[in-house]
C-alpha cells in the first residue's frame, strides 16, 4: 500500500467503491480508503435516482426565493446554527458568497420548519424525510462494512450511533451562485466533525480534498454517485486509524452549484471512545472519553480550520 508521502491519487482515480461487488471487497476497500484519505466515492449505492432529484430540486425551489423569504427559515447565528445563512459563515473560516440551509435530519423537525421554508410543506417534508431515510441506512450500511473491514466483534458499534432516534445528525444544503469575472466562490477549507458526511451535488464542479499539505485534488462532479468524507468522530472511534478528510469547495462556473450533505452525528450524550480492537495496535486510547455535546461545545467556539480534536487527546 502507498504511504501517504506518495499518494497515487488524483482527480481521475479518487476510491470508487461499487456496493454491488461482494462484500469482504467492499469492506476492505472502504477502509483502505479511510486509512489512505479518509474519503471515498460510492456507487450502486441502492439511492433512486427520483428520491435524489426530488430533494435538489426542493433545494433549488428554496434557493430562488426572495431574500426575505428565505429569512423565514430562521436566520442562522452562532447561538443557533440551524437555518438559512448567508455571507454570515465567515468568522469560523469559510469565505464566499455560499448561501445554505441546515436542518436537523429529525423527521419531526424537518415536518415543522417545513412550512417556513415551502410554499408546499407537505411535498417538502416528505421529499426531504424520504431522503433522510436512505441517506441514513446507506451511512449505516457503511458504517457496518467500516467495522467489519476493521475486525471488529460487535459490528454495528458505529451505526447504532447514528440509527438512534436521538442522533444529531443534519441535512444541509449550500448553494452557490454563478459566478463571473472568474471570480472564485466557496466554502472554506475543514475537516466534518461527525461520523460520516454523505455528499451529492448538481453537475457542477466544485469540491475538493486535502491529500498533503496544501495540495488539493478537484473532486469531478458526479450526480449520480455520493462522496463520503470521515468526519472527525470517526477518526477518534478508530483511535486515529482513520483521519478526518480536510476538504473545501470552489466553485467558478455560470450555472449555479447545489450540494446537499448529509451529516451523521451521534446522539447529544453518547459516550464517544473507540472499540477495544481499535486499541490493539498502539495499546492505548489517544482520546479521553468525552460525549458528542462536549465536543460540539468546544467546537463552536473555534475556527473551523484548527485542530478540534487536539483538546481531547490524552497526555
Ligand atoms: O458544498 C460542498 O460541496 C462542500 C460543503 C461542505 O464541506 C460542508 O457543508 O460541510
Ligand atoms: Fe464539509
Amino acid at each position: 500500500m502507498a504511504t501517504s508521502s506518495q499518494t497515487p491519487f488524483g482527480s481521475q482515480n479518487l476510491p470508487t467503491i461499487n456496493l454491488l461487488d461482494p462484500r469482504s471487497i467492499v469492506s476492505n476497500e472502504i477502509v483502505e480508503a479511510c486509512v489512505e484519505l479518509g474519503f471515498f466515492k460510492v456507487i450502486n449505492h441502492g439511492i433512486s435516482y427520483e428520491i435524489i432529484e426530488k430533494v435538489k430540486k426542493e433545494g433549488f425551489n428554496f434557493f430562488g426565493k426572495e431574500m426575505f423569504e428565505k429569512s423565514l427559515a430562521g436566520q442562522a447565528s452562532s447561538t443557533n446554527p440551524l437555518g438559512y445563512g448567508y455571507k454570515n459563515i465567515g468568522s469560523r473560516g469559510d469565505m464566499g458568497e455560499l448561501e445554505y440551509l441546515l436542518l436537523s435530519a429529525h423527521p419531526s423537525y424537518i415536518a415543522e420548519k417545513s412550512i417556513t421554508i415551502s410554499n408546499d410543506s407537505s411535498q417538502f417534508s416528505s421529499a426531504i424525510n424520504e431522503y433522510i431515510k436512505a441517506v441514513n441506512a446507506l451511512t449505516c450500511k457503511l458504517l457496518v462494512l467500516i467495522a467489519e473491514g476493521l475486525n471488529i466483534q460487535d459490528t454495528s458499534v458505529f451505526s447504532r450511533l447514528i440509527m438512534d432516534e436521538d442522533s444529531d445528525s443534519l441535512i444541509r444544503f449550500n448553494y452557490y451562485s454563478p459566478t463571473s469575472n472568474n471570480a472564485e466562490i466557496g466554502f472554506g477549507e475543514h475537516t466534518d466533525p461527525q461520523l460520516l458526511s454523505l455528499l451529492t451535488s448538481n453537475d457542477v464542479d466544485g469540491f475538493q480534498i486535502s491529500v498533503q499539505n496544501d495540495e488539493w485534488i478537484p473532486v469531478p462532479a458526479d450526480p449520480n454517485a455520493f462522496w463520503v468524507n470521515v468526519g472527525d468522530m470517526l477518526q477518534v472511534l478508530t483511535n486515529g486509524r482513520f483521519s478526518s478528510v480536510r476538504h473545501r469547495a470552489l466553485t467558478n462556473s455560470s450555472k449555479p452549484r447545489l450540494s446537499v450533505i448529509y451529516f451523521g452525528a451521534p446522539p447529544l450524550l453518547a459516550s464517544i471512545s473507540a472499540p477495544p480492537e481499535m486499541l490493539s495496535n498502539i495499546g492505548y486510547s489517544l482520546y479521553r472519553t468525552f460525549t458528542w455535546a462536549e465536543f460540539k461545545d468546544n467546537f463552536y467556539r473555534q475556527r473551523l480550520t484548527e485542530g478540534r480534536l487536539n483538546y481531547f487527546k490524552n497526555e
